[in-house]
């Protein structure tokens, strides 16, 4: 597909079709809908982020991911806390070649690389999101330990060539992929022998039960406002780790530690659940003024041509996309963190 002639990545069609990939009514989604999403998934993908990047930098942060709480707690402390976890849990070294599945604008891989002094390439399949993460880690002053790359994590093999890293991992990335197989597979065969993968997986629970009406809808919701084209159940994460040679050293849902302040309380929009003054700001963000407030400002945007055509429909998606998390969250029938800690084993 043709790049857009404003040279930024970005691909104004891709934008304009999103939305496209799914029945208006949720309740009306049938499998020809979402194997015709699964197919097509890099133009799914690339769809949303070209829309709901600039976003995702201004609502919440340079790291695209959530995380825990605790009382007091700031929200950019919670998020680099969360991207430390999963390094600690991987026992990252000095010096590790380490690459980042699916790396948005390289928030967790600056956060990371400082944090465990490892060398981070961070692979993404949008243009606009490379260029953005290589502008942010020059400014970081990371450019000579935190590299981009674009390309497709359903193809890594072919990119970086088997036994290529120290260390992988992927944060709330990999549900993008087509199927859990094929994209763990290729990351078990770019990693070196003995090497470790650290996942923070977005999966429908045990509790959730595809033949219940209300629960498919949800996880269709939850599809539609993240770019997704299949929300799958933990129990096929696990499977497929197994299936492709992973050995699971630690499996976790984070998400069900029973926290007292729930991972999803930004995007309730209820600002007197702000734990710092700071975060006051970015809390009203996501209430309904706040979102009143950033939509209509999109909308003139991409009406005067500062944003590509199709952004504010986007834009629209991601109202659903909290509503249905927060809903995911609250009924438990959803979790963006099953954390996994896998091994490849050192003679296969
Ligand atoms: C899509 C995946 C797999 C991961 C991204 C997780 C989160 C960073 C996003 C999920 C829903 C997003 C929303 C926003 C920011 C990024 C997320 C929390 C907004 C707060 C951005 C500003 C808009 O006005 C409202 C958005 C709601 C959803």
């Amino acid at each position: 597909m043709a790049a857009s002639p404003n040279g930024d990545g970005r691909v104004n069609s891709r934008i304009e079709n999103y939305t496209e990939f799914w029945q208006k009514d949720m309740h009306k989604e049938e499998k020809a809908d979402t194997d015709n999403r699964v197919d097509s998934y890099t133009d799914v993908v690339n769809g949303y982020y070209d829309g709901a990047t600039e976003l995702y930098e201004y609502g919440w942060a340079k790291s695209f991911h959530f995380s825990r709480f605790y009382k007091g707690e700031s929200f950019d402390a919670s998020l680099a806390r969360h991207e430390h976890y999963l390094s600690a849990q991987m026992s990252l070294r000095p010096g590790m070649k380490v690459l980042d599945v699916g790396c948005g604008v390289g928030g967790p891989a600056r956060e990371i690389a400082r944090f465990s002094d490892v060398n981070i390439t961070g692979l993404n399949n949008n243009e606009f999101q490379v260029m953005r993460a290589r502008k942010y880690t020059k400014k970081a002053g990371l450019e000579g330990q935190v590299n981009f790359v674009k390309g497709d994590f359903m193809k890594l093999v072919e990119q970086f060539g088997e036994n290529s890293f120290d260390a992988v991992y992927a944060i709330e990335a990999t549900c993008h992929a087509p199927t859990w197989e094929g994209v763990y597979d290729q990351i078990r065969r770019v990693l070196k022998p003995g090497g470790v993968f650290g996942v923070y997986e977005w999966c429908m629970t045990d509790d959730w039960d595809p033949s219940n009406p209300s629960h498919k809808a949800l996880a269709h919701a939850i599809e539609f406002g993240n770019g997704i084209p299949e929300m799958r159940p933990l129990a096929k994460a696990r499977e497929a780790l197994r299936s492709v040679g992973f050995v699971i050293e630690h499996e976790e849902d984070l998400a069900d530690r029973g926290d007292p302040i729930p991972w999803y309380y930004p995007l309730e929009g209820d600002i007197s659940k702000a734990q710092t003054t700071w975060d006051y700001f970015t809390v009203w963000r996501m209430s309904w003024s706040g979102k009143l407030v950033t939509h209509t400002v999109l909308r003139l945007a991409e009406m005067i041509g500062l944003v590509p055509s199709g952004t504010w429909k986007v834009g629209e998606s991601l109202k659903v996309a909290a509503d249905a998390l927060v809903e995911g969250g609250r009924t438990k029938l959803f979790t963006p963190m099953y954390l996994v800690i896998s091994r490849k084993p050192k003679e296969e």
